[in-house]
């Protein structure tokens, strides 16, 4: 929150031009899986807007990214919970027919070849195979974290929901090996599965929290090292990379991983292409050049429609549509579209969401007690969030009679 006031997490833009969705769906067709499905529920107008506008493909070979909304085939409820959105939309995997499902959450900023991964569960025999990887200890209770079995590290001897006692990794205590939320099934094995949640009371129809605890407890759970994934084209920074954004630190330390020289994540690898919209948008513009009035971008990604216009830019990111004035500074911030920083305006260690407006003279991230009192999120980090569509002036803050 508030990033997700109004619209589902995996439709939060990231990276200028990109919506968090396109990570995941980027990798499954660079993986060579052409027929996906995106299960939708929460806020889900701007997600569907964008995954019909964006993800079109050719339907002659009978390829496609088609979103499903919960339609309460099986009864009253909207999805459950995830395995409950599986359920409820079993009649694709009856109409397709596939041998194997590769399941993947769409919020999470990666590249992953799932070929490698479901090569991995074909080899190993198991019935689910889930990707995972090393992360801090203190991170625990925010994943699935996943003990592998001293006897043969590929299987998966235990595996916790969100524990709250985690213990650190043998060979590197403050460590824990957690699940990515990526799955691999036997698509017969998941029917079964998801069926039999269905009629189970007690669950809360979780793939995490309950379809994988049952695959091992079963014994037919392998583990696949996302270590072992190799993606063409990765740099020596950015191999291994995965964020879970699920927090407004977490999105905007992985929004400022793209812009260093040698980025922590690095968009420009042609060779496993991550895709998105074409805006239509004119290119990027930069103007005046005098001594106190310089239009610049440094350490910075400026995205289509942005004009800077005399203002100075460091260390942020500036989605399509921005508009910068003259003698106003935007440093360490990502900006929504559309956002408009008047003159003399100044934004710091700020996110502002699509349509925020930062009027003359007025400033965002300067004064965390200034943000508080105006009713803006402030992260333990420090970070200012401010929602869309606002008009933050020197002395006011108004919701933009527009938007
Ligand atoms: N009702 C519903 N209908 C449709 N889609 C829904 C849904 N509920 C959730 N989703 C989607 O499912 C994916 C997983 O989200 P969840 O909130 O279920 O789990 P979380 O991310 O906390 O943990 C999960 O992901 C982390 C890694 O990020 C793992 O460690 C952990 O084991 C795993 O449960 C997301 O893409 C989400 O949008």
């Amino acid at each position: 929150m508030p990033l997700t006031a109004e619209r589902a997490k995996p439709a939060v833009p990231f990276g200028g031009i990109y919506r968090l969705i396109d990570f995941a769906l980027s990798n499954i067709v660079n993986s060579g899986y052409l027929r996906v499905v995106v299960l939708t529920q929460y806020k889900s107008h701007s997600l569907d807007r964008h995954i019909s506008k964006t993800w079109d493909m050719s339907r002659m070979l009978g390829n496609y990214v088609a979103q499903v909304p919960a339609q309460q085939r099986m009864g009253k409820n909207w999805y459950l919970g995830s395995a409950d959105a599986i359920y409820q939309s079993l009649n694709l995997i009856y109409d397709e027919r596939p041998d194997i499902v590769v399941v993947v959450g769409a919020d999470n900023i990666y590249r992953m070849d799932f070929s490698q991964m479901v090569q991995a569960h074909i080899e190993s025999g198991a019935r689910a195979t889930v990707a995972g990887i090393r992360q801090p200890l203190s991170l625990a209770d925010q994943f699935g974290v996943i003990e592998a079995d001293p006897a043969d590290p590929r299987r998966i001897a235990a595996f916790r929901e969100k524990p709250s006692d985690a213990v650190g990794l043998a060979d590197s205590p403050d460590e824990v090996l957690v699940s990515m939320g990526n799955y691999v099934f036997d698509a017969d094995a998941l029917v079964e599965a998801v069926r039999r949640d269905a009629e189970d009371d007690s669950s809360r129809h979780d793939m995490g929290g309950d379809i994988v605890p049952g695959f091992v407890a079963r014994g037919e759970a392998a583990l696949y090292d996302f270590i072992e994934n190799d993606v063409p084209g990765s740099s020596d920074r950015d191999r291994d990379y995965w964020r879970d954004v699920g927090n407004i630190d977490a999105y905007y330390e992985a929004n400022r991983d793209l812009i260093h020289v040698v980025p922590v994540f690095n968009l420009y690898n042609d060779e496993w292409p991550l895709y998105t919209g074409y805006t239509g948008l004119p290119p990027a513009k930069f103007v005046h050049s005098s001594a106190d009035r310089i239009g610049l971008a440094v350490d910075s990604i400026i995205s289509p429609g942005v004009v800077v216009s005399g203002s100075e830019v460091h260390g942020s990111i500036v989605s399509p549509g921005g508009r910068l004035n003259s003698w106003s500074r935007v440093t360490d911030s990502v900006l929504l579209d559309d956002v408009h920083v008047q003159r003399r305006a100044q934004v710091n260690r700020a996110i502002l969401d699509k349509n925020v407006v930062v009027e003359e003279g007025a400033s965002v991230g300067l004064n965390r007690e200034l943000d508080l009192a105006r009713g803006f999120t402030v992260t333990p980090s420090g970070i200012t969030v401010v929602p869309k569509g606002m008009r933050v002036g020197v002395d006011t803050v108004t919701p933009d009679p527009r938007w």
